[in-house]
């Protein structure tokens, strides 16, 4: 387990380029199982849970060549479905959760896919039954190992396109069935797909690689089935919740910070919700500049004049992966406001470290949080903490970075799973940082 050691309360300051999107990595890298002709994916992000994904796509036999950084080429001409069945996979599989996405694509082309219980994040349950339900449909027999927790899906005779009405806009559940339903014979049409950007990303790649899709960045899509799909050339989009990150950041350590290449356009209400806050954020062509927030920042009410909630909702409303590091942010603000995250119910739980720094948080329950901003009067404290999660472990970082003395944090491994190189590019900000 490793730790980082943070000297807080430095002023950061300079440019930060955007690593690639993990999410959407996750999904291409699977989409590459569709054909067997070479894929390019540039900007792919160099991060634990990528590289896991691209492990066990080696070992499924896909050959991999590394172009430069972030740059592969992909090519699944002779695949080793055996591995679907060995000891190894149901440990490799089982340990991120953007391994599930792997099943669509084989389920469409060899008419089978298989998958242990996926991991990711301990945010609260996380279920499964979007993908499945969804293969179902497709004309998939479905059968679950209760004991090994393991799943399988079956369609010898090949998968036939239907009508769905997806019980949750699920994002991994919309793209595992997507790359399913490219395969299958006749017309596919899912009314309530998740449409986040990694999803349009997704789709945009299936059609350069020959898919029929209509109606892509909506929550209704119609798929024509193919048989054939060539290789392509992908280019994965910055990482919105890093993004996210770094703005918290900015912010939060009053420093001033210029994100390159932000893709404004796919950046949804991110912009919008940090200015909730009463966070500055300039538009500078493609980039986002936070300047140094020497006054500190304060909360905006609602016309009405009632307190201010942050809460999430499938996209196109505020992703759920950055409420936590609107939550730290929101310990220093000039105001209150009241975070509800409606997905997942485990993860406003890291609070008690925040407490334990000094930060003025009422945990209603699992699923909300009033924060009654400090205005920069009190600094957090330093402390020793664990990160429990992805999301909570930045969010952690953040806070120890604008606080008063050295803070110690385990288990960075789950800060590693999404941030590229985090602490070296902290450090090329002016943060005094150390992986030990
Ligand atoms: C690898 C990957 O891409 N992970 C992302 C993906 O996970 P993932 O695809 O696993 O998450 P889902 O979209 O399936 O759902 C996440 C949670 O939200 C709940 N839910 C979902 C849809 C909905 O309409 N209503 C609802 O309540 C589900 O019950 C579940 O508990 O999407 C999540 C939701 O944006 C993100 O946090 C994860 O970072
Ligand atoms: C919840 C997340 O990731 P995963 O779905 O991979 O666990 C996240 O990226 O915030």
């Amino acid at each position: 387990m490793a730790t980082f050691q943070i000297e807080g309360g430095q002023k950061l300051k300079g440019e930060i380029q955007p690593q690639g999107a993990k999410n959407e990595a996750l999904q291409v890298l699977c989409a590459v199982l569709l054909t067997s002709e070479e894929v390019r994916i540039d900007n792919i992000p160099n991060i634990r849970d990528v590289n896991k994904l691209i492990d066990i796509l080696e070992n499924l036999g896909v050959k991999i060549k590394k172009l430069g950084h972030g740059s592969y080429t992909f090519q699944g001409d002779d695949l080793n479905l055996e591995y679907l069945e060995s000891k190894l996979f149901k440990e490799e599989g089982s340990s991120l959760r953007g391994s599930i996405m792997i099943v669509g694509p084989l389920l469409g082309r060899f008419g089978k896919g298989y998958i242990p219980r996926p991991g990711g994040d301990k945010i609260g349950r996380r279920r499964l039954d979007t993908h499945f339900e969804g293969f179902i449909k497709l004309g998939a027999k479905f059968r679950y190992n209760k004991e090994e927790r393991f799943y399988g899906v079956e369609a010898p005779k090949g998968l036939k396109g239907t009508y769905m009405l997806l019980e949750e806009a699920s994002v991994t559940g919309t793209a595992n069935i997507i790359m399913a339903a490219v395969q299958a014979k006749g017309t596919t049409t899912i009314y309530n797909a998740a449409c986040e950007p990694y999803i349009q990303q997704l789709c945009k790649m299936l059609v350069a690689m020959g898919a029929k899709i209509s109606g892509i960045g909506s929550n209704l899509l119609t798929i024509e089935g193919v048989k054939e799909f060539h290789g392509c050339h992908h280019n994965i989009l910055p990482d919105m919740i890093e993004i996210g990150s770094w703005i918290g950041l900015a912010a939060m350590t009053k420093s001033e910070i210029t994100i390159k290449n932000v893709s404004w356009d796919n950046l949804g209400l991110i912009p919008v919700t940090f200015r909730k806050l009463g966070i500055t954020i300039e538009q500078k062509g493609d980039d986002i500049h936070i300047p140094a927030h020497t006054k500190g920042y304060e909360v905006q009410s609602f016309i009405d004049g009632s307190i201010m909630n942050i809460s999430d909702a499938p996209w196109p409303g505020f992703t759920p992966d950055l409420l936590s590091i609107m939550l730290v942010v929101a310990t220093q603000a000039r105001g209150s406001v009241l975070i509800h995250q409606k997905m997942f119910e485990s993860r406003l739980f890291f609070v008690d470290k925040l407490i334990d720094m000094g930060a003025k948080i009422i945990l209603c329950d699992p699923h909300r949080a009033t924060i009654i901003g400090h205005d920069f009067q009190s600094k957090l404290k330093a402390t020793t903490m664990t990160s429990p999660d992805i999301r909570a472990g930045i969010s952690l970082l953040i806070a120890a970075l604008s606080a008063k003395g050295t803070s110690t944090i385990h288990n960075i491994e789950q800060i590693d799973r999404g941030y590229e190189n985090i602490d070296g590019r902290l450090r090329a900000l002016g943060a005094k940082i150390t992986r030990i």
